[in-house]
């Protein structure tokens, strides 16, 4: 679907409590969000302010420029860098022609826009609800003016428009179809755990490059895009090492630093595919001016979703465009460009060490017609040394396999 591109204006306010440097790199984090709901930013207003104006959250000198900039460039949409209270929104649109939408909602689109799986749709949908509700009142006449384009997908105009009451019953709704999808996944996930193989999740801010390394270790071909939250369903496939063993790997979701609180459930929904995983691998984006705060908000999430106990390796991709003076802030970590073709192997290799570090060291003998059985052996056990005993017609086996024998060993 062919969606015309809608002119948007940015404004952003600086305050004391943040550097100037990370406000920069907020703003331009929030250029990139409207470039991936199909925006094309015309403009961008900043003010330095004390503290935010409660009425209309930037003074009012500067919502007279506001209006004269979104009728100079005809602007279709403006969206402003943090989370606007409902009397906020209401007299900014008094002011000003156009639609009026802040960061969350801004995420929520992308969100809505980029969910494909029923759960995904669904907690998305649910997210925005929790979002519109507390905003309902008397806000009648800007939510009139929604109709379609950026910040306005997922629940429509007249959906937009139900009383309080029809958006808890749709809640109540939704999280009761919720719960039975969650069932079924989780059977899934369960089923998996029972079967012994390695798990390995790759997690990370958003557009750190988690897809482009899982196509690169699975040969498949997940979206990947130059975009923020190209992949929101988690997706599972094989990993092949030589000598037959596989092992599971996960791409996720990517994070994103002030993550509307409303997503949170989404998130940690979407990332329970990874919370029973081995080893997590963190991407991180090492030409990012602004990667150790992507790198603390990774951290910061994984402690809220309580997954900070999990093995962690840290994968510095995008080597190729890191600055030269690059240093590393993690102990355990790989400097790659995923890009590159010795790449793959480069993680590989890494991940057969994380496999012995946190398996169990075992050795074997087993007679040579249990041909079957050796098989089965190299497929789920990850097999280093492999001989055949001429004497004994049996093969003597060292490896490595997981510490808990499954239940259907
Ligand atoms: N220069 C360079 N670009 C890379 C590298 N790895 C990935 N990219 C590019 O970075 C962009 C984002 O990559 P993705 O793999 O989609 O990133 P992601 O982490 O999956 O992003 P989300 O799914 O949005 O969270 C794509 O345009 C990739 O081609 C790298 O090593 N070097
Ligand atoms: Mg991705």
């Amino acid at each position: 679907m062919l969606v015309e591109r809608e002119k948007i204006i940015l404004v952003g306010v600086i305050l004391p409590n943040k550097t100037e440097e990370a406000f920069w790199n907020s703003m331009n984090e929030l250029h990139s969000l409207a470039k991936t709901a199909n925006g094309e930013v015309a403009d961008e207003l900043i003010q330095k302010l004390e503290r935010v104006n409660q009425a209309s959250f930037i003074g009012s000198g500067k919502l007279e420029e506001l209006a004269a900039l979104v009728e100079m460039h005809e602007a279709d949409v403006v969206i402003f860098n943090s989370e606007l209270s409902a009397t906020q929104v209401r007299n900014i649109s008094a002011a000003v022609e156009a639609r009026i939408i802040d960061r969350t909602q801004l995420i929520l689109d992308i969100f809505a826009m980029r969910a494909k799986s029923k759960e995904g749709k669904l907690q998305v949908a649910y997210a925005q609800y929790k979002y519109l509700l507390p905003r309902l009142s008397g806000q009648g006449a800007s939510l009139s003016k929604l109709g379609g384009g950026i910040g306005s997908r997922g629940p429509g105009e007249s959906k937009l428009e139900m009383d309080k009451r029809h958006i808890r019953e749709k809640m109540h709704d939704i999280k009761a179809q919720l719960t039975h999808v969650e069932q079924h996944r989780k059977r899934i996930i369960e089923r998996r755990n029972t079967q012994s193989v390695f798990r390995f999740g790759l997690i990370g801010y958003t557009n750190a490059g988690k897809s482009t390394i899982f196509n690169r270790l699975t040969n498949e071909t997940t979206l990947q895009e130059d975009k923020l939250f190209a992949t929101l369903d988690p997706t599972t496939r094989k990993i092949r090492f030589s000598g037959g063993f596989q092992a599971l790997l996960t791409d996720t979701v990517g994070f994103i630093q002030d993550l509307p609180t409303t997503l949170i459930a989404a998130f940690r929904s979407t990332l329970e595919e990874t919370a029973n995983v081995d080893v997590l691998i963190h991407v991180v984006d090492a030409s990012n001016p602004d990667y150790l705060q992507h790198e603390t908000t990774v951290v910061s999430l994984l402690e809220e979703l309580e997954m900070n106990h999990l093995p962690t390796l840290v994968i510095y991709n995008k080597m190729d465009q890191a600055p030269a003076s690059f240093v590393p802030d993690q102990p355990e970590h790989l400097l790659i460009s995923a890009l590159d073709s010795v790449a793959p192997e480069m993680i590989k290799q890494r991940m057969i060490e994380l496999i012995e570090k946190n398996w169990m060291f075992f050795t074997m003998e087993l007679s040579e017609e249990k041909g079957k059985e050796l098989a089965q052996i190299k497929q789920q056990a990850w097999v280093t040394k492999l001989e055949y005993i001429e004497s004994k017609q049996s093969y003597y086996i060292e490896g490595y396999k997981p510490r808990k024998e499954s239940s259907n060993d």
